[in-house]
């Protein structure tokens, strides 16, 4: 059975003033798969992601054209509230970025800007947002610590965990590992195969492997297009574009 569609991007031109960093990109994600961009530095990957949840309308300059529907609905268009948006379609950054407070306020602050107030209520939700990023064993007690004093691993899935709090349909994950040693890298690619049967997911790796490991789909970035997408193994046993075949044997990027 095909996956269903969550999310179509639809004719993207995306400019930070005058200079046009996506062209008329085409892409249809599938909901619960993990799909990949990967592609050369400053290709568009984190661009496009951003575009997902509406964070580029931090940038100034930034102007979009084209349509991206999550659900059948334009995110973009006027009716959308944002906070909302972003609220369905978390994210997770290269660097951990933990709030300066403890582990449970980390994970109860999307909550409780949201309204939820109830201590049981919330108690709950950093139980299970912890354990959905499959570290509440490890940390249960240590809930009153510093988010700061935990390892770079741990951070990292303590914001995945914050992500996770206020319910989200789709996480966006940009370069998630590579601050990351070997072991977190592998613990966070563990957690995201579980996410998936949860969550659509859409990563910027600059790890081929990484791709090749995690992800159903990858779609290859070059010079702000999409030269090919494709399922994941298709893409990197039998690429249909030569400038595909050359980045992934390494011959250029
Ligand atoms: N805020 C901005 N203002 C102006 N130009 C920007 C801005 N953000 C990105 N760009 C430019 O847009 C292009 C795409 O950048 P983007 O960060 O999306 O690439 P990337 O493929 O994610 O790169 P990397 O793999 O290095 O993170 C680059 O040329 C970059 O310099």
């Amino acid at each position: 059975m095909q996956p269903q569609i969550q999310i179509q991007i639809q004719n993207l031109d995306l400019y930070y003033d005058s200079f046009q960093a996506l062209k008329n990109i085409n892409l249809d994600i599938a909901e619960k798969e993990i799909t990949a961009f990967i592609g050369p530095s400053g290709c568009g990957k984190s661009t496009l992601l951003k575009s997902i949840n509406r964070m580029n309308d931090l940038v100034e300059g930034c102007r979009i054209t084209g349509e991206i529907k999550i659900d059948g609905k334009n995110i973009y268009d006027r009716d959308v509230d944002v906070p909302s948006l972003r609220k369905r379609v978390g994210m997770v950054f290269q660097k951990p970025n933990p709030f300066p407070m403890s582990v449970y306020d980390n994970i109860a602050y999307g909550p409780r800007t949201h309204g939820i107030r109830k201590k049981a209520k919330l108690n709950e939700i950093v139980e299970q947002s912890l354990r959905g990023a499959a570290m509440w064993d490890e940390i249960k007690d240590r809930l009153g610590k510093s988010a700061l004093g935990l390892s770079g691993g741990q951070q990292q899935r303590l914001c995945i965990a914050r992500a996770l709090a206020v319910n989200p349909d789709i996480l966006l994950m940009d370069e998630p590992t590579s601050a990351l040693d070997p072991i977190s890298t592998i613990k966070i690619e563990d957690l995201m195969a579980e996410l998936k049967q949860k969550y659509t997911i859409v990563i910027v790796t600059h790890n081929m492997q990484q791709a090749t490991r995690i992800s159903d789909k990858t779609a290859f970035f070059l010079l702000g297009e999409v030269v090919e997408y494709n399922q994941t193994d298709l893409l990197f046993s039998m690429p249909k574009d030569k400038r595909t075949e050359d980045y992934i044997t390494g011959r250029f990027g």
